[in-house]
């Protein structure tokens, strides 16, 4: 009896401990946000928020406020969303809100990378040395050239006679501005001699549009990557692909190329001294190709398709890109020389400028998110103060709070080239209950972890609209089409993608 007695406890026992473990018995505390644990043990609301997150936030913000606490697959993540009280987040010392501990989980998960306690400054040294400054100059022309070559095809089977070409227009902005990103800051082809020259800007084209076609299937898995939500099939062959990425960005085969950037070198260098294992880098070099190359491409499909249901937007882009065009006394015509855009020429540009901030504020939706490493007292914009517990996640979630707030951007679905126009030179500025807003949209993150590359990526989208819109006349096939949805289970992972691709024509214009 006293043996049954003892089994039965022991079982109990591990019942009890299986359920605080998933965090069962959790109660929220005094002082604590309002805590939301779903009704699934451990997974809690993860399945909502994978499934739909705008709605799902909209739905917890509805019911509990501007900050709650809600359980996503073991994990308990405080949701601000109130951007009046972001700075305090943001701000606050690493040694109490960290982005390394997650910012790391997730990058061992998806790509192999285990980062150093070095790597983080390494990154924001060498960007701020190459994609900032006289370096973004450099790196800017870099990826002029590269336009040109991968777009020289388009350029001259779309030209000659003035017809119009068709293609799905996110297949054809991803696609050439992934694969001039790729070229301009992983390098091109070593030819050896004049004679070998042509073969070598061959060799780019196909061998960038094999780097693109793998990194697509990637792309597309990454979200169930990340949230651990692939079936078996797609798991291997998410892992598959990581394996492939690892060979194809490998030091040793990269370091073949020629005019490798000095963002790429830099940073290889720097973590070869101090002592990162060379398999380890090769791993890295995959980690920066998806940082630097998922997003660009993307967002350049969201403004030409702006641009192209927005006719008022399209003809003062136009005109803009033609005066800049014009002053710069370049001449454009079909047989003629090549249109160079310096960066000074992209510095001269503020409806363009606008027209891509407000395609950001409409199609990036980053997720931040810090560790919480000390239980912490959290003060509200309203003067509420909420305690934060060790070892929880703090989440901020730009696109809803600010984004989309009606008070903060009127009419948020709507697409206003000029929201962010200002003739005097000034920043505009944008306001909530009265108070001015800091954090109005937050497409490049922010604090510790924002976007190290944002002003390389601004100038890449840019640079593509330039090319686009100087050389061709576009349109939709079908006017009457609406820019599609976005795919939701993107949400949290930077810019958007549609859920089907929209078809366009363009042709030469000269
Ligand atoms: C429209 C284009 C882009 C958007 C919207 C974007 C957005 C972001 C965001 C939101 C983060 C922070 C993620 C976090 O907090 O966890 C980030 C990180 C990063 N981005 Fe970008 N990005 C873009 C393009 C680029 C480009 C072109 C480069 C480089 C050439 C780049 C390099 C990086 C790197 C290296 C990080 C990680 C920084 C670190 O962990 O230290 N990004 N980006």
């Amino acid at each position: 009896m006293a043996f049954w007695v003892m089994v039965l406890c022991a079982v109990l026992a591990c019942i009890l401990g299986g359920l605080y473990l998933v965090g069962a018995f959790r109660q929220r505390r005094a002082q604590e946000p309002p805590l939301d644990k779903g009704l699934i043990p451990w997974l809690g609301h993860a399945l909502s928020y994978r499934k739909d997150g705008v709605a799902f936030l909209q739905r917890m913000q509805k019911k509990h406020g501007n900050i709650f606490t809600v359980l996503f697959g073991g994990y308990y993540f405080t949701f601000v969303m109130d951007p009046l009280s972001y700075g305090a987040i943001v701000k606050e010392a690493r040694s109490k809100l960290d982005f390394n501990a997650y910012a790391t989980q997730l990058v061992a998960q998806v790509f192999g990378f285990q980062p150093e306690m070095s790597t983080h400054k390494i990154i924001e040294t060498a960007s701020v040395k190459h994609l900032k400054g006289n370096g973004l100059v450099v790196m800017t022309q870099a990826m002029m050239d590269s336009l040109h070559r991968v777009m020289g095809h388009s350029l001259s089977s779309a030209g000659g006679e003035k017809s119009w070409k068709q293609d799905g227009l996110f297949h054809f902005s991803y696609n050439m501005v992934f694969r001039a990103g790729y070229l301009a800051l992983f390098g091109n082809t070593t030819s050896k001699g004049e004679k070998n020259k042509e073969d070598a800007e061959r060799c780019d084209v196909t061998h960038s549009e094999d780097v693109f076609v793998e990194f697509r299937k990637y792309d597309k898995l990454f979200p169930g990557f990340a949230s651990s939500t692939l079936s078996h099939g797609e798991r291997k062959e998410a892992e598959s692909l990581k394996r492939l990425f690892w060979k194809l960005m490998s030091v040793k085969d990269v370091y073949e190329r020629s005019n490798i950037s000095g963002w790429i070198t830099d940073q290889q260098e720097q973590l070869a001294e101090a002592g990162m294992p060379e398999y380890m880098r090769d791993r890295f070099l995959f980690l920066l190709l998806w940082a630097a190359q998922g997003n660009t491409g993307p967002a350049s499909f969201w403004l030409l398709a702006y641009l192209m249901k927005n006719p008022k937007a399209m003809d003062e882009v136009r005109k803009e890109v033609d005066r800049v065009v014009g002053e710069s006394g370049q001449e454009v015509r079909a047989g003629g020389s090549v249109l160079n855009v310096t960066k000074e020429m992209l510095d001269k540009t503020p409806i363009l400028d606008s027209a891509v901030e407000e395609t950001l504020r409409l199609a990036a939706a980053p997720m931040l998110i810090r560790a919480v490493l000390v239980d912490l007292e959290l003060k509200m914009n309203d003067g509420r103060k909420y305690l934060l517990r060790k070892g929880d996640r703090v989440a901020l979630f730009p696109f809803v709070a600010a984004h989309m707030d009606p008070e903060i951007h009127p009419d948020p679905h709507v697409f206003k080239y000029d929201r962010f126009l200002s003739l005097d030179g000034r920043k505009k500025e944008f306001y909530k209950n009265g108070e001015k807003v800091k954090y109005f949209t937050m497409p490049w993150g922010a604090g510790t972890s924002m976007c190290p590359g944002r002003y390389f990526a601004t100038n890449e989208v840019k640079l593509f609209a330039f090319l686009m819109l100087t050389y061709f006349d576009m349109q939709l096939v079908n006017v009457e089409e609406e820019i599609p949805p976005v795919i939701k289970n993107r949400y949290g992972f930077g810019v958007m993608q549609p859920t089907r691709d929209v078809q366009f024509r363009y042709r030469l214009r000269h």
